[in-house]
């Protein structure tokens, strides 16, 4: 996809993918790049297959054709998926379901190597730094269940966070999120892109957003959709929290 910038790694690469439901073909020979520290805004109308690829990134579906590699390495082999946030589309729990704010987004740093490990104190300030950055430390011991859907769309954030991960995949991350903490948001993202050595891939139905921020200039297509890009060389922050950017 970006064909200028070659001084990094690959990050994702699709070669020749093809993937359909039931006989509906929804991609055919798909081939573009992610770089370290692009970030990539993904445009297309409904049914386009944005949410599609997406599941084909983090391994939710398989190619019928072609390879996905990510940090290249074939994702089959792929097992270092702590590397990686995921917040899907449209999430909602249980309001029954009985884990607190804070658990729920303690839950993103567990991989099967750290299971059974107790959580140190780095790991629950990571925590509640995660918890600031999207505004919900007073929600950290409310059940999950009784929020609104909004809040439990930030805390999905704060959950993806946490890790503070190389590669941040978001399918329309701030639908039903209101404006103020939409504009965070956004302003958290750009500057984790632009200092903080991270790697973006966003579907959005924003187009004036991606415009504005990534260019008016799609840098690749697949099929119905379209991929702007921005890449960022800028000097690292050398501060190790989510927020010192940009929440006072
Ligand atoms: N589980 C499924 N089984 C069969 N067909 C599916 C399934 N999920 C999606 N599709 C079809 O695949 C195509 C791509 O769907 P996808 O959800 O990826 O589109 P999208 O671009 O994310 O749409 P939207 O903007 O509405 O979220 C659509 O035609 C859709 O009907």
């Amino acid at each position: 996809m970006n064909t200028i910038d070659t001084c990094h790694e690959q990050v994702i690469s699709l070669e020749h993918v093809g993937f359909g439901y039931e006989g509906q073909q929804v991609f055919q020979d798909v081939n573009f790049t992610v770089y370290e520290r692009d970030f990539v805004g993904v445009i297309g109308t409904n049914g386009a297959g944005k949410t599609t690829l997406l599941r084909l990134l983090v391994g939710l579906l398989r190619p019928s054709s072609g390879e996905v590699k990510l940090f290249g390495t074939p994702i089959q082999r792929f097992k270092e998926w702590e590397r990686i946030g995921y917040v899907p589309q449209k999430n909602s729990f249980n309001p029954l379901f009985p884990a607190t704010v804070m658990e729920v987004v303690q839950s993103g740093m567990y991989n099967r190597s750290r299971l059974f490990r107790r959580l140190t104190k780095e790991d629950i300030n990571q925590s509640k730094d995660a918890l600031r950055a999207m505004r919900i430390e007073d929600l950290a011991h409310k059940r999950i269940g009784q929020l609104s859907g909004g809040q439990q769309q930030r805390v999905f954030l704060a959950r993806a966070m946490v890790n503070k991960p190389e590669l941040l995949i978001l399918d329309e991350p701030t639908v039903g999120i209101d404006a103020q903490t939409q504009k965070e948001f956004f302003n958290l993202l750009q500057h984790l892109h632009e200092h903080h050595h991270m790697t973006f891939i966003m579907v959005s139905h924003d187009l004036d957003l991606v415009n504005s921020w990534l260019g008016s200039d799609p840098k690749g297509t697949c099929g119905k959709l379209n991929f702007y890009v921005k890449h960022s060389h800028n000097v690292e922050c050398v501060e190790p929290d989510l927020t010192h950017g940009v929440l006072s």
